[in-house]
């Protein structure tokens, strides 16, 4: 088959007929007439704005919605030419597998190993068969060292893993898997779509992806469709269509053209001016910290300076987010120092030192303590003493910057993911601290919400906040950030400028990291073959 032709040929999969769907709670109907038809053996893109509904087609597909939600759906969907509908309860979750975009709200069980068993438990295998199947799964997402752990203490990306085996247990005929890279590692991200890529070939399963960044899955994608911000479909193409005839509309929707198609690029690469280093807001000296017994971070010495834009980086489950929870105070350091403005951190009062130092946590919902939009902007406001036509003004000015006046009163869980993000980053920017930790930012965001994400952030920076800032994505190290912590086996194996990081080569295999684009762009290096073979 040509590649560049859509899967037409191939055996009509899923269809879906004039369906439309509404959240009882939204002003305004969200998807509107879609029709279209999922192939055999094909690998689908779906993108469109944070927000624009995607994450609720997926969940329309396998029949969860409109069931277990408030909300109103019509027309029809047929799987293998049988409505939805019409399926045995349960029955169809196992044909048309769903990998959520929070992999925490997925499991049901405690260790890894139960939560695979229970899978296997609902699809009555026996008991003498389980141990061989969750070991074969768990080697396919290279997660076999974890089989006992206990899933709320892996970290983000590892979850994501366990949320991909318990679902390719299911052995389903379609895979739809929402943002599934969102938390992974570069080198993960590289070696998870080549996982697909196998597995599709293997099992001959379809293939539908929600994603913001097409990059790395343009080489096994044979389609792209894209959901509008009306609720409609707006293009539905082989990518080299979209991303070359149809760019235009995709950037009016605020999509991520791929970087090899994005002429707007600048690839000398913008330099963030170096910050004065004159001042210490925070320093750690000779930081540890275990873990039942295990050490994840040793000897770490790490100055945050005023107005300073800083990385911490690295692969899955080498300590960042436990890093930032050591300097916000969330946990409790073994051995070494962590001062803030020269004072020990365990000495300052709580109510100072949220003044003084936001996290962003790396789930936005661990962050979320009250049940609508405002309330959650104004709960600080509201503690110091602020009055109500103040609070209503921050609010209105955060939710207007943040692209959720729509949600005032709306639950911050029921927000798509994109919006819990930019929200959770929001709350941060009642009062601004002098120093805010974000933990992986702009997961979730289109490339429009992505830049003014950005651009807040670099904005705080100029006015003296410093930032501190953990992340997967090179390029967002390289463009905004004046230094770059690697951790590595516990410790710092990297600090100093961006740029002086690029041609480590050794420690960036080793670390699992990737090149920016505009690099790779120039030495052909960190391609997606070379990083898997
Ligand atoms: N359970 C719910 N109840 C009410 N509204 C909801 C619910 N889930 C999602 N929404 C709203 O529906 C819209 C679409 O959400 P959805 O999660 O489908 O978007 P998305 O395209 O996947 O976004 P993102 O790219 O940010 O993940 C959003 O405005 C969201 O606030
Ligand atoms: N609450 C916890 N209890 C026990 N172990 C934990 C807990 N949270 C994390 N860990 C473990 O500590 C190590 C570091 O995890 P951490 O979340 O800090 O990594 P990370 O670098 O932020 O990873 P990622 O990029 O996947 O988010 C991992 O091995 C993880 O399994």
């Amino acid at each position: 088959m040509n590649k560049k032709q859509l899967n037409q040929e191939s055996k009509p999969l899923l269809h879906v007929e004039h369906f439309s769907f509404a959240y009882e709670s939204l002003k305004n109907p969200l998807l509107h007439n879609l029709s279209f038809t999922l192939h055999e053996n094909e690998i689908t893109l779906l993108m469109g704005a944070s927000g624009s509904g995607k994450s609720t087609i997926s969940l329309c597909l396998n029949g969860l919605y409109p069931e277990a939600v408030e909300g109103f759906a019509r027309g029809d969907i047929y799987f293998q030419g049988k409505h939805i509908q019409d399926f045995p309860k349960g029955k169809l979750n196992q044909e048309i597998g769903i990998v959520f975009q929070d992999p925490e709200s997925q499991f049901c069980m405690i260790t890894v190993e139960d939560e695979l068993a229970f899978t296997l438990e609902n699809l009555n295998v026996p008991a003498s068969e389980m141990a061989k199947r969750i070991s074969e799964v768990l080697q396919a997402v290279d997660m076999e060292s974890c089989k006992k752990e206990k899933i709320h203490e892996l970290s983000g990306g590892q979850k994501q893993k366990i949320a991909l085996a318990a679902v390719l247990l299911l052995e389903p005929e379609l895979l739809i898997l929402d943002e599934p890279t969102a938390n992974l590692d570069p080198v993960s991200s590289i070696e998870f779509i080549h996982l697909i890529q196998q597995l599709q070939k293997e099992r001959k399963m379809s293939i539908f992806i929600i994603e913001h960044q097409a990059d790395d899955w343009l080489d096994i994608t044979n389609r792209i469709i894209v959901l509008g911000r009306n609720g409609d479909i707006i293009a539905d193409h082989h990518p080299e269509i979209a991303f070359t005839e149809k760019r235009q509309v995709l950037e009016k929707e605020g999509i991520f053209l791929p970087k090899a198609y994005d002429r707007s690029l600048d690839f000398d690469g913008p330099s963030p001016s170096p910050v004065a280093k004159d001042k210490v807001c925070l320093s750690i000296r000779d930081l540890s910290f275990r873990r039942k017994k295990q050490p994840i971070l040793q000897g770490i010495d790490l100055d945050i300076h005023q107005g300073e834009f800083l990385a911490i980086v690295g692969e899955n489950g080498a300590g960042k987010s436990t890093l930032l929870q050591l300097i916000a105070g969330l946990i409790k350091k073994d051995s070494g120092d962590i001062d803030l403005f020269g004072k020990p951190i365990s000495k300052w009062k709580e109510s100072e030192l949220r003044k003084r130092l936001g996290y962003v946590f790396q789930n936005p919902e661990h962050q979320f303590i009250t049940d609508t939009v405002y309330d959650e902007l104004t709960f600080g406001l509201k503690l110091n003493g602020f009055t109500q036509s103040e609070m209503d003004k921050n609010a209105n000015r955060l939710m207007r910057q943040f692209h959720l006046e729509n949600h005032t009163f709306s639950n911050p869980f029921s927000l798509s993911g994109g919006q819990k993000r930019r929200l959770s980053v929001a709350t941060m920017l009642d009062e601004t601290p002098d120093i805010l930790l974000f933990d992986e930012p702009t997961f979730g965001q289109d490339a429009n919400t992505t830049a003014e994400l950005m651009d807040m952030i670099f904005d705080l920076k100029t006015n003296g906040t410093s930032i501190v800032f953990v992340t997967h994505d090179m390029d967002l190290v390289d463009t905004y950030c004046e230094s770059v912590y690697v951790l590595h086996d516990g410790k710092i194996a990297f600090s100093g400028e961006p740029r002086g990081l690029w041609d480590q080569d050794e420690l960036l295999e080793k670390a699992r990291l990737r090149l920016p684009y505009r690099i790779r762009k120039h030495t052909k290096a960190g391609e997606y073959y070379d990083l898997i073979h």
